[in-house]
């Protein structure tokens, strides 16, 4: 038994470990704090405690669906009071890299969204006009001799498509993108993640890695990819909320991004909790495929409910 392995918060007195040894936490969302609309049992009282003793709470979800003000929103219908400025989404990451990497031009430039709102909201706040998105025209069968996105021809403003979790993912949406997509170098291809999966209550649905899987497939193209574990969105968090790394602790429920995340970006800790994507099995298995996580638990309200105790 080797006592470098992932450790468990079973007990108050690794709670209370766990607890001393970060100032900040980085949270994921879905999996972590909720499963869709469900809230995950202890969490706000997890997050009243953690704010009572002064650490700073930071929000990190791979989730584009929403913005980071209607975040907000979502949070406060929970009882959970949380600023937008302690939110980053793969959306806002994604709006990020084509302003500050793509440069392109606010006002000239436009951007085809396949994807939901948090990803045209966020362009939308940094001056870029978007197209298709959650545009209710493409919710309609799709016909090439019809389709509005195509019968006076493509947009030739369009420098790039940003692609995520779309949950009405449909032959149009997929058929238009692809036009873009198919212009090469003239319209950049951006993926807000790579989440396979997208956990639910009582269900794992698929997840925008899988959306953006089919535009990649088609294109014969790889989108870059800017939510975590993308180093970018880590370094523009760290430099945002002038975080020192070695005290900051990422707490998520996939392997492949949350805990790779915490541990490329050299964070202090990382926590993995079951309660969405992974296994205990997962957690402690020695893989190539990703890294082990500092700590794991069977829920995050576990770290409330064990130093209550
Ligand atoms: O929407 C997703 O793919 C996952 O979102 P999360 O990062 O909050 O788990
Ligand atoms: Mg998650």
């Amino acid at each position: 038994m080797t006592t470098d392995g992932p450790m468990k918060i079973d007990s108050k007195a690794v709670a209370q470990e766990f607890l001393d040894s970060f100032d900040t936490f980085l949270f994921d969302c879905d999996g972590v704090l909720w499963l869709g609309t469900h809230l995950l049992p202890s969490i706000r009282e997890t997050l009243e405690l953690l704010n009572s003793l002064g650490k700073q709470l930071v929000f990190v979800t791979n989730n584009s669906t929403k913005s980071r003000a209607a975040y907000t929103k979502k949070f406060a219908s929970f009882g959970i009071s949380v600023r937008e400025d302690q939110i980053f989404t793969s959306g806002y990451a994604s709006a990020v890299y084509v302003r500050d990497f793509l440069k392109l031009e606010p006002g000239t430039d436009k951007v085809w969204v396949f994807g939901e709102s948090g990803i045209s909201e966020e362009l939308g706040l940094m001056g870029y006009e978007c197209l298709g998105g959650s545009d209710p025209r493409l919710d309609e069968p799709f016909d090439h001799k019809s389709s509005p996105f195509l019968v006076d021809g493509l947009d030739p403003a369009v420098r790039c498509v940003v692609a995520g979790l779309d949950s009405k993912i449909n032959y149009h949406r997929l058929a238009v993108s692809l036009q873009y997509l198919q212009k090469g170098d003239q319209v950049h291809f951006v993926g807000t993640n790579v989440d396979s999966t997208f956990p639910q209550k009582g269900f794992i649905f698929p997840g925008a890695g899988s959306c953006i899987a089919s535009l990649a497939c088609a294109s014969g193209r790889t989108p870059t990819y800017c939510g975590k574990p993308n180093m970018n969105m880590l370094n523009t968090i760290v430099s945002a909320k002038k975080l020192d790394r070695s005290r900051c602790c990422m707490v998520g429920d996939r392997l492949n991004t949350d805990i790779k995340f915490g541990v490329e970006g050299e964070l202090g800790g990382t926590l993995l909790v079951l309660t969405g994507i992974e296994t205990e099995e997962r957690a402690l298995e020695v893989s190539q495929e990703h890294p082990n996580p500092r700590y794991y638990a069977e829920k995050l309200g576990d770290v409330y409910e064990l130093t209550m105790r």
